[in-house]
C-alpha cells in the first residue's frame, strides 16, 4: 500500500480536527485509495513532534513531549511529508508564518491544503503559480469559507460560463452576531464573546466584526477563481460595529434581514469588490442563514443563477473542508 505522509503547521481548534478526521478515516483511505495515511510532523509556534513512522492521535496530545524549537524551518528542513496543512495564524499585512511554509513546502515538492489565510491574501498569485511550476497543487477550502463550497463549485460546477456576479456571506461570526443580536436581544459583546467560545471567531475579532476575513476571503476567491489579483486594502469594507441595537430592531420591523457580504462584479473586463452590510427581504435566501450559517449567490452568463446555503461554521467543520482538499489530492493522484 502506497503511504501519504501529512505534516501540520498550526496545531490549534482546526489543527487538531484535521488529525481526529485523518485518523478517523484511515480505514476510508485504505479502502478508496489505497493509501495509508500518516501524520508525520506537527508544529506550533515554539515546540513541534516529527517521526517519519507516524505520530498517533494519543502522542499528539501529549504536548509536554514536544520538542522546543522544533518550529518554523527548522521543522521544515526535518520533516518527511507530501501534504502540508497550513492552520497557522492569519496574518494579512504580512502572510506569515504561512507564507514561509506554504513556500517551503512548494520548493520541496509538497501538496498543501492552506486552512490560513494570511499568505493566501498577501501572496496567492505568486504562489499559485509557483504550485503550478513544482506540479503540485495549493488548494484552499478551509481559507475561502470552508464548508460552504466557494472555490470548487465556482471553478468545477460553474467551470466555463461567464461569471458575472458573486455576493456571499462568508464569515459565520458576523451571522452568528447579528442573529444573535437580533433574536435573543443579545449585546454586541455578548454575541461576540458566545462566537469566540464556540471557536468559529477569529482570536483577533476585528478581523471578524471589522470586514477583514470576508475582505480576505473575496481576495482569495477572486484570484483563485477569477485570476484577479485584489489587495486587501483596496476593498470597501464596512464593520458591524457601526450597527446600534435600534437599527437592527428598526429593520426587524421591516422585515429585512442584515447580513455582512462580500462581493465581486465583473463588467466587461472590470472587476469591483468589496464588503458591505445588505439588507434582505424575507423572500431572500440570505434571510434563511441562521446561527453562523453562511451563503452564496452566484449570476452567471449562460448557466442563470445559483444559491448555495448552509454548512456548519466551526474548527471541526473546518477540518473536513481541509480534508475534502485532501481526497481532491488522492483522487487526482489515482
Ligand atoms: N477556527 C475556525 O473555525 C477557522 C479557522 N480558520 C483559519 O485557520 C487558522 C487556524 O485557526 P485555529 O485553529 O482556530 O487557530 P488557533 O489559534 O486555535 O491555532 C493556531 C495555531 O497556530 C500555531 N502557531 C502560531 N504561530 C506559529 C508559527 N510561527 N509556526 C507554527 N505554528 C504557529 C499556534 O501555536 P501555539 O499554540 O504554540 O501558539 C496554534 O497551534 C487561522 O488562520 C484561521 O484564520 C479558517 C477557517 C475557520
Ligand atoms: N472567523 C471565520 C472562521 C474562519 O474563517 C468565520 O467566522 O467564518
Amino acid at each position: 500500500m502506497t503511504t501519504v505522509r501529512v505534516a501540520m503547521t498550526g496545531f490549534g481548534n482546526v489543527g487538531n480536527q484535521v488529525a481526529e478526521l485523518i485518523d478517523r478515516r484511515r480505514e476510508h483511505f485504505a479502502t478508496h485509495f489505497g493509501v495509508e495515511v500518516l501524520v508525520t510532523g506537527v508544529c506550533g509556534s515554539t515546540t513541534g513532534l516529527i517521526d517519519p513512522s507516524r505520530i498517533s492521535p494519543e502522542r499528539l496530545q501529549h504536548k509536554a513531549a514536544f520538542e522546543p524549537g522544533l518550529t518554523g524551518s527548522a521543522f521544515m528542513e526535518q520533516v518527511n511529508a507530501d501534504v502540508l496543512v497550513e492552520a497557522g495564524p492569519s496574518d494579512y499585512s504580512t502572510g506569515q508564518p504561512g507564507l514561509d511554509y506554504i513556500t517551503s513546502a512548494i520548493n520541496r515538492g509538497l501538496h498543501v491544503i492552506a486552512v490560513s489565510k494570511g499568505a493566501l491574501v498577501v501572496e496567492g498569485p505568486t504562489l499559485l503559480q509557483s504550485a503550478r511550476e513544482k506540479g503540485v497543487q495549493l488548494l484552499m477550502s478551509g481559507a475561502s469559507a470552508s464548508a460552504l463550497p466557494t472555490i470548487d463549485f465556482l471553478t468545477y460546477d460553474l467551470a466555463g460560463t461567464h461569471i458575472k456576479r458573486i455576493e456571499a456571506v462568508l464569515t459565520g461570526t458576523t451571522t452568528f452576531i447579528l442573529d444573535t443580536m437580533v433574536s435573543r436581544n443579545a449585546s454586541f459583546d455578548e454575541a461576540l464573546a458566545e462566537a469566540q467560545q464556540l471557536g468559529i471567531a477569529e482570536p483577533e475579532p476585528s478581523f471578524d466584526v471589522d470586514g477583514w476575513d470576508t475582505a480576505a476571503k473575496v481576495v482569495i476567491i477572486a484570484n483563485a477563481v477569477f485570476g484577479v489579483p485584489l489587495a486587501i486594502s483596496s476593498l470597501a469594507r464596512e464593520s458591524l460595529r457601526s450597527l446600534t441595537a435600534e437599527q437592527l430592531g428598526s429593520w426587524k420591523a421591516d422585515g429585512l434581514t442584515p447580513r455582512l457580504v462580500g462581493y465581486v462584479n465583473q463588467d466587461e473586463g472590470q472587476v469591483e469588490a468589496g464588503v458591505g452590510i445588505r439588507l434582505y427581504s424575507a423572500e431572500h435566501p440570505f434571510s434563511l442563514t441562521r446561527g453562523s450559517t453562511k451563503a452564496l449567490y452566484a449570476e452567471t452568463m449562460d448557466l442563470g443563477e445559483f444559491t448555495l446555503l448552509g454548512g456548519a461554521s466551526n474548527p471541526r467543520a473546518t477540518a473536513a473542508a481541509a480534508l475534502k482538499d485532501f481526497h481532491h489530492i488522492l483522487t487526482s493522484s489515482e
